[in-house]
């Protein structure tokens, strides 16, 4: 459905050249649910305005949709849905003449048209909300609403550009779920996020971005395996001792922390072995790799701190 090769974007500033996208390949196959994961200003946006015609690349070709995206870009638009960061709708317009009124710059009779907002209403649990200004509606029934408009011309691929940002957390859940199942429906569905846990539980693969390069790819799953093994962190008054026993051990006061792999099995010969030599313990956590992990590993920085700072 994506498949892009070497594409790259060179913004021209003031201060010299910014290479914001540096020639990356995508390959997204029909109904899957890709993620594109990235701390800010690592390319995400600038790779999905490339990939939705809404941005020239300076290097590099892709076919979206069946769709050569230099040669044929009318042709790749007409085959997606694109939903942005900001709000599509007219803050004061009605929700239910928005939706019609794109419904009919799609070139739905009005007839049809109604029937295509009544079902996409539904289908958003947005039943009732038509005559409501958009502005009134809550902040995860508006994102409902911009994704409903992307979904009017029943595109077969849907980019969503960070769908979840300044939602609360309950309204995050039900827009991942409705998320979940235009996949489910047959929609081949792309998104950025720079949220961790969005990109766990939404994506059956991810593609992680940094400095305008794909740095990991693969399933969630797969790119937590690639992080070499469980962190165990101990609490102990002998910090050092137990640090000197492991390689790449970390001492942050008296906490020691260290990866092995299957640190839940480990674990129990580990501790006996620290006990016979002395080593008292007041406490012991195993944390499975996440995400974060994954993109420490990666990147060498942490994701969730970039997010935060941003
Ligand atoms: N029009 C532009 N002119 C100059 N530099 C730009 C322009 N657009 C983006 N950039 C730069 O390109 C880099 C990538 O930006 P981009 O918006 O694609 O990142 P992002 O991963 O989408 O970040 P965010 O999560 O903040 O949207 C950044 O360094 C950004 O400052």
């Amino acid at each position: 459905m994506i498949k892009a090769r070497g594409l790259a974007r060179r913004f021209t500033t003031k201060l010299g050249p910014v290479d914001a996208v540096r020639g990356v390949d995508i390959d997204v196959a029909e109904g899957e649910l890709v993620g594109f994961l990235g701390p800010n200003g690592a390319g995400k946006s600038t790779t999905l305005r490339m990939l939705t015609t809404l941005l020239q690349p300076t290097a590099g070709e892709a076919i979206i949709a069946g769709h050569d995206l230099l040669a044929d870009p009318a042709g790749v638009r007409r085959q997606i849905g694109y939903v942005g960061q900001k709000n599509g709708a007219g803050a004061d317009q009605r929700a239910g003449d928005e939706l019609e009124f794109q419904a009919r710059f799609y070139g739905l009779s009005k007839h049809d048209a109604r029937k295509k907002v009544a079902d996409l209403l539904e289908r958003f649990e947005l039943q009732g909300m038509e005559k409501r200004a958009v502005i009134t509606l809550s902040g995860g029934q508006q994102r409902r609403l911009d994704i409903a408009m992307g979904m009017l011309h029943d595109p077969r691929l849907l980019f969503l550009d960070e769908p979840s940002t300044a939602l609360d957390p309950q309204s995050r859940r039900n827009l991942w779920d409705h998320i979940k199942q235009l996949r489910t429906d047959g929609t081949t569905v792309f998104l950025t996020t720079h949220y961790l846990d969005e990109a766990d539980f939404l994506s059956d693969r991810l593609l992680v971005i940094d400095h305008g390069s794909i740095v990991g790819e693969g399933s969630p799953d797969e790119l937590k395996n690639r992080v070499s093994g469980d962190l165990v962190v101990l609490g102990t008054p002998q910090a050092s001792i137990v640090a000197s026993k492991f390689e790449n051990a970390v001492v942050d006061g008296d906490k020691v922390s260290f990866r092995i792999p299957n640190g839940d099995r480990a674990l129990p010969g580990l501790l006996r072995d620290l006990g016979n030599i002395g080593v008292e313990l007041h406490s012991v956590q195993v944390h499975r790799p996440t995400l974060d992990d994954v993109f420490l590993t990666m990147t060498g920085r942490s994701l969730r701190e970039d997010a935060n700072a941003a």
